[in-house]
Parts: structure tokens; sequence; C-alpha cells
């Protein structure tokens, strides 16, 4: 029932394209009921020898109607198309709102693969249902009510009839319930494996290849699909068992109907014009039952995939995919604003307490890290490889939510790092950038104001300028899948452009020295500190920035191992002295 009533939600929320659509439907569903009639009227005063030019009149009504029919159905298909848009765009829209919110590490539960199965096909599947039970089958059940109540009026004992295909349809449906909900939860299951697969497939082409595991990744391949195609076929075969059972219980029932009928039809009890009318709405009356089956079949099929889209991330449930948000089809996307600190917002100092957290997975992560950063110093953080330095950048930004600790900002606590620490107070660069495939220069904006933004500088500070001439189109160029690639050490660099670009309090790089020569980190390091105010914090094992550090921060096993100048540490702490002796 939670599942129904959400989806009455979508309809409350939207109820125009709802209402546009259903009223269409509905229409196009009432003239067959002016058919009938008007077929009753004919057959009954041919029958009893009327062939005047009433008749005449009643036939070209009959076309008027039909012709009307054609219209609305015309509508309809226009008018369907923009409720089903609406109501998967309001799931989608806010889908992709709760995703969003999530502390950005740990965001999506399942692989990009599945999500984005979720996001068109179960949400897809949720669009199907609302226009196959409040459409269709709603339109149908109204114009049967209606039908049923003029069949009663010619002979209410053959209509009772009409209900038994009926029972035997609810019968079927509950009996089967479970068997659909499995069914199709493995196979939704089985397409996720599958799909998941292919995006590792994607993204691993080069290992594929270079490790020659071709073969052995085809027959990985084959056998999740041998088990998909089972589960597929298990799930839709059922699916049109079930509906081919309706289709013939309404046949048999439907025959059994006309037998009486014709029994009546011999008693006298019955004229040629009632018959017609009978047989007619009966056809229509039957799509009623059939559409009750669909209905209860596809009711199971959506409550399996609601539950799919909830599996997408922690904490999404139904209310959260169907609040009234703005989907702005015809209206104007209001423009973005971007944040201004107040003076006192600025920065002064960053610190946090005791900040943890531990990867359910590994138990690895970092554990009551209390540290403090002042306005225009450098801070690095340094280690041994998997001593935490990366998951501490990340849970002191909300990328990762603490199981414990506090982040304070110019001594104020911060309640939502995820949603605080975002341009202009910070900017951050992951170890390993991610671009979309577009040009350079709207990678390193993301939707910034080109018109507000100082790009020739943001790429200067970045030591980007010689790159950028040399390629064809200088920021112009497209990057990404469908353009040039850039190699590793670019990529850092044009990561830090992006940082650079908006001016931010605070720069935090995570290992943007991993693939920068010497020369040209020492390079970014002198750009970005000839700039008065920049603060920074940056993982990094070089010798350049560990020279220049104001505070370093030494991380071993998840842990603060110490703190202090480079002079300091290499005095008095071994762990140090071996960092030191391993860099370059
Ligand atoms: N996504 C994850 N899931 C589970 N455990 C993780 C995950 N990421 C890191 N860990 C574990 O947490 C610990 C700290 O990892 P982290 O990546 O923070 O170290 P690091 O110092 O940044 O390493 P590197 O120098 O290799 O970047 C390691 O023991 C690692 O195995």
């Amino acid at each position: 029932m939670k599942n129904f009533k959400m989806i009455l939600k979508i309809l409350k929320n939207k109820p125009i394209a709802f209402l546009n659509s259903y009223i269409t439907y509905q229409l196009a569903t009432m003239f067959p009921l002016v058919t009938g009639l008007l077929m009753r009227e004919i057959f009954s005063n041919y029958e009893k020898g009327k062939t005047d030019t009433t008749v005449w009149w009643f036939i070209g009504f009959f076309i008027a109607v039909l012709l009307a029919r054609i219209v609305s159905v015309y509508f309809y298909s226009i008018t369907n198309a923009t409720s089903r848009f609406v109501s998967s765009s309001l799931v989608r829209v806010n889908l992709l709102n709760k995703i969003m919110e999530k502390p950005g590490a740990k965001a999506l539960n399942k692989s990009n693969g599945d999500t984005l199965n979720s996001f068109r096909e179960d949400i897809g599947q949720i669009e199907d249902f609302i226009t196959v039970c409040f459409n269709e089958f709603l339109s149908v059940f109204i114009f049967s009510a209606l039908s049923l109540f003029v069949l009663i009026k010619i002979n209410y004992k053959i209509t009772l009839l009409v209900f038994s295909p009926l029972i035997s349809v609810i019968i079927i449906v509950r009996m089967t319930g479970n068997r659909i909900t499995k069914y199709r939860k493995d196979n939704r299951k089985a397409t996720g494996v599958v799909s998941s697969a292919l995006g590792e497939m994607f993204t691993n082409i080069q290992a594929i290849k270079v490790y020659g595991s071709e073969e052995s990744m085809k027959e990985n391949f084959k056998k999740l699909n041998t088990a998909r195609e089972k589960f597929a076929i298990r799930d839709n075969m059922f699916t049109q068992l079930l509906m081919s059972i309706y289709e013939n219980i309404l046949s048999i029932g439907t025959g059994m109907i006309l037998i009486v009928v014709s029994f009546s039809i011999k008693e006298e009890k019955f004229n040629l014009g009632d018959f017609t009318i009978f047989i007619y709405y009966m056809n229509f009356i039957s799509s009623f039952i059939q559409y009750f089956g669909n209905v209860m079949t596809k009711y199971k099929h959506t409550a399996v995939a609601i539950k799919s889209i909830s599996d997408i991330s922690e904490g999404i449930n139904r209310e959260n995919l169907v609040e009234n948000t703005p989907l702005y089809i015809k209206e104007e996307i209001p423009e973005i604003q971007e944040n201004n600190l107040e003076d006192g917002d600025k920065l002064t100092a960053l610190s946090t307490e005791n900040l943890t957290y531990l990867y359910p997975e590994t138990g690895g992560g970092i554990e009551n890290i209390s540290l403090n950063v002042e306005k225009n110093t450098f801070t690095v953080v340094t280690g041994r490889v998997g001593s935490g330095k990366t998951t501490l950048l990340r849970t002191l930004l909300g990328l990762l939510k603490p199981q414990d600790g506090k982040v304070y900002w110019n001594n104020n606590l911060v309640n939502k790092p995820d949603e605080f620490f975002i341009p202009p107070r910070i900017a951050y660069s992951p170890q390993i950038p991610h671009f979309f495939s577009t040009t350079v220069e709207e990678n390193i904006l993301l939707g910034k104001d080109k018109n507000k933004s100082d790009i020739n500088n943001a790429i200067y500070l970045a030591v980007m300028e010689k790159d950028i001439e040399n390629i064809q189109n200088g920021i112009h160029t497209v990057i990404g899948t469908n353009g040039v690639k850039l190699s590793g050490g670019q990529q850092q660099r044009l990561s830090a452009a992006r940082m650079f670009v908006r001016d931010a309090e605070l720069f935090v790089f995570d290992d943007i020295s991993s693939a920068l020569d010497v020369e040209t980190e020492e390079a970014l390091w002198t750009r970005l500190f000839e700039k008065e105010n920049a603060t920074c914090i940056a993982v990094s094992n070089r010798r350049g920035a560990l020279k220049r550090a104001d505070n370093i921060i030494l991380l071993k096993d998840g842990k603060v191992m110490a703190q202090g100048k480079l002079d300091e540490l290499l005095g008095n702490n071994e762990e140090m002295k071996l960092i030191w002796g391993e860099s370059i």
C-alpha cells in the first residue's frame, strides 16, 4: 500500500499533466458507449422493419462519433507522452537530488551501470504503471461501470455472469503474487550484475588488453549473461503466461455468456438491438478484466522497481522520490547564484578534533585526528602508502561522514561539512580527477560564470599554459572520451586549474605531485605562494612540498604520529627520516 500511496503522490504533485492524459483517454473510451447505444437503435429499428431516413441519420451520427474517437486517441498520444515524461522526470530529478546530497565519496551503493539501469528501467516501470493503472484501467473501469448499468437494465441475470471471469482473475493474481515478485527480483538482480560487469569492462579496456584477458573476460561475461537469460526468460514467460491466461479466461467467459444470451433470444427475451449492444459492450467489459490482471501484475513489478531504486543510496525513501520538485519544463531555469563570503566567513583558521572515519569494509581509515591550519600557511599531510592521507582529506571535507569528531571553521563548528566545504570556501583536487567530454574551458569552469572567471590566471597557476598552447584549439579543445587524451600530469594540472579559477579561501590537493615532474611541481608551488593569501593543505611525500611546509602532519596507521616543521621532524622522527630518504 505504501508504494501505491507514493504513486498517488506523483499524481497529486503533477495533476495537470496527469489529468490531461486521463481525460483524453477517458473521452476515447466513452465514445464506444455512444456507439453501442446507436447500434442498438439501428438494429432495433431494422428488426421492426423501419428502414426510413432515421437509420441514415443514426449511421451519420455513428461515423461522427468514430471520427471524434480517432481525434481523442490522437490527442491522448500527445497528453500521455507529456504525462509519462513528467511523472518519470519527477522521480528522476528527486533521485538525482538525493544522490547529490550524499557525502561525495559514498554517494552510490551500486555500480554506475546498475544505477543507470535504475534511472532508466526502474523509473520507466513506475511511469508505465501510472499510464496503465490511472489512464487506461481507470477509464475502462468507468466505461465498464456505465455500460454495466445499461446492460443490467436489459438483463441483470446475464449481466452478473460477466463477473465470473473477474473472480477467476483475482484468484490467480492472489495465488501468483509472490512468484511474480520473486521472478522480477531475480531478473532485476541478474541484469544489474551484467550492467556492472559491462561498466567495469569499459573502464578497464586497457588493463584487459595489456594482460591479454579478452578470452577470460568473454567467458565471464557469457556466464553472467547465461544466468541473466535464464532469469529474464523466466520472468517474461511468466508474465506472458499470466496475460494469456487472463485473455483465455475472458474468451471462455464471453463464450459462455453468448450461449446464455442465445437461449434468451430464443425465448424472445432479447431483441436484435439488445443483443447487439450486449455483444458490443461485453467486448469492452472483458478488456476491463484483462486490464485488472495486467495492473495487478505491473503493481508487483513496480514494487520491485521501487525497492531497487531505494537501494541505490543510503536513506532514500519513497517520500524523497515524489517530493514536489520543479521540473522547469516551460519555466526558465533560475540562474545559479555564486556564493560570496561575508568578511566574518573568510578563513582565519580551520581545525579538527578527534576526527575518525574507519571504512566498515576493511577497518582501515583514520582515528582521532586533531589538527590546526592557520590562514596563509602551507600544511603538508605525509605518511606511507595506506597511512590514511586521502581518508583524512575526504573526511575533513565531508565527502565521508565521520563516525566521530568535529570540524571547526574560524572556531565555529561545521555541522554539514559536505554542504559547507565548497567554493569559495574550499576548492579540492582529488587524487584521481574526473573530467567531462567537453572543452578544456568548460572542464575548468564546471558551470562557473565565464565572465566572472580568470581562466588564463588559473591555467598559469596550474603551470598549464604551454600544454594549452600546444593543443590545436587551445582552451576550446574537446578532451576526454570524444576528444584529445590528456597525460596523467596534464589531468592533475587541469584539476588544479579548476581549483584556482574558484579563488577559494583554502586549496586542498590530494597528491598532485604523483604525476608531475619535480620542476613542474616546484613551479606550481612557487606560483601559488606568490599569491599573497593562499592557504593550502596538500597530501605529498615530495621533498619540494615538505621543505616548503609551514606544518607537516605525519600519519601512521591512521593516526597522527608527529607534527611540525621538516627540520624538527627529521631531527627526532625515524618514520619521517624514512619517508624523506625515499622521496625525490
Ligand atoms: N574505499 C575503501 N574501502 C575500504 N577501505 C579503504 C578504502 N579506501 C581506503 N581504505 C583503507 O583505509 C586505509 C587508509 O587508506 P588511504 O587511501 O586513506 O591511505 P593513503 O595514505 O591515502 O594511501 P595512498 O598513499 O596509497 O593514497 C588503508 O588501510 C586502506 O586500505
